[in-house]
């Protein structure tokens, strides 16, 4: 089994690791592509095109609906559209998995310090942090636009090392893409691969993480917080 005995600080991914966004991420993308009068698409179809930001999301969705590579300007064109659908309604059908709350109190009460790095754009994180009362369990909060380069680049996890004076053994990356577990390698650190989110419908292990985890609660086992030790 892994060893996370150094483990002093995780950064968590957020679509597909904490929320389940694909609903409202799916419904924004066909809003927009209903004005542009193109077919529209599945959450299921979506699903697919999540993981590297809100852009290659929408160059995935209509390219998909136009049949072709969409044009450079049609897609800066339509992204403030998606942009304006997605703010509105961020959390209307997107949930939280299941135990994220309850293992993020036990790591935070066992001393773990707690960031996000994920490759949604930074105005939509924090909102939807706080929607789910997650927002005070992480002291770093990064978006894909935060810093030059987004995940699978090791940028945010190098920022955080720093930001936090850890060496790579210390940090640990949980999610649920090929890009966390790629982010995480460049960086030097481990990382625990989610099975239930979203990785473009393959299956995280062939990435090769320290850990595959099919549930969010068993991160509380594999980092040796339990119950007990939140009431010490
Ligand atoms: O918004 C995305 O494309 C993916 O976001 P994530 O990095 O939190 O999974
Ligand atoms: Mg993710």
């Amino acid at each position: 089994m892994a060893d996370f005995r150094q483990i002093k600080a995780i950064a968590f991914d957020l679509d597909g690791t904490l929320i389940d966004s694909v609903p409202d991420l799916a419904a924004a993308v066909n809003a927009t592509l209903q004005e542009l009068d193109l077919p529209l698409t599945t959450a299921e179809q979506a699903r697919s095109w999540v993981g590297n930001g809100a852009e290659m999301l929408m160059r995935r969705a209509l390219s998909f609906a136009l049949g072709t590579d969409v044009s450079e300007a049609k897609l800066a064109a339509s992204m403030p559209r998606f942009m304006h659908f997605y703010k509105q309604h961020l959390q209307q059908h997107s949930r939280l998995y299941d135990d994220v709350i309850l293992v993020l109190k036990q790591l935070s009460a066992a001393g773990f310090k707690l960031a996000v790095v994920t490759n949604k754009p930074y105005e939509f994180t924090i909102p939807l942090l706080k929607a789910f009362k997650l927002d005070s369990y992480f002291s770093i909060v990064l978006g894909g636009d935060s810093l030059a380069k987004m995940k699978p680049d090791p940028l945010p996890l190098a920022h955080i090392l720093q930001q936090w004076q850890l060496t790579p053994a210390q940090l640990l990356m949980v999610g649920d893409s090929k890009n966390d577990i790629l982010a995480a390698k460049a960086a030097g650190i481990a990382s625990i691969g989610l099975t239930y989110g979203y990785n473009y419908g393959e299956d995280i292990a062939l990435s090769s993480p320290a850990a595959v985890c099919e549930q969010f609660n068993e991160i509380s086992a594999l980092m040796n917080v339990t119950a007990e030790s939140m009431e010490q």
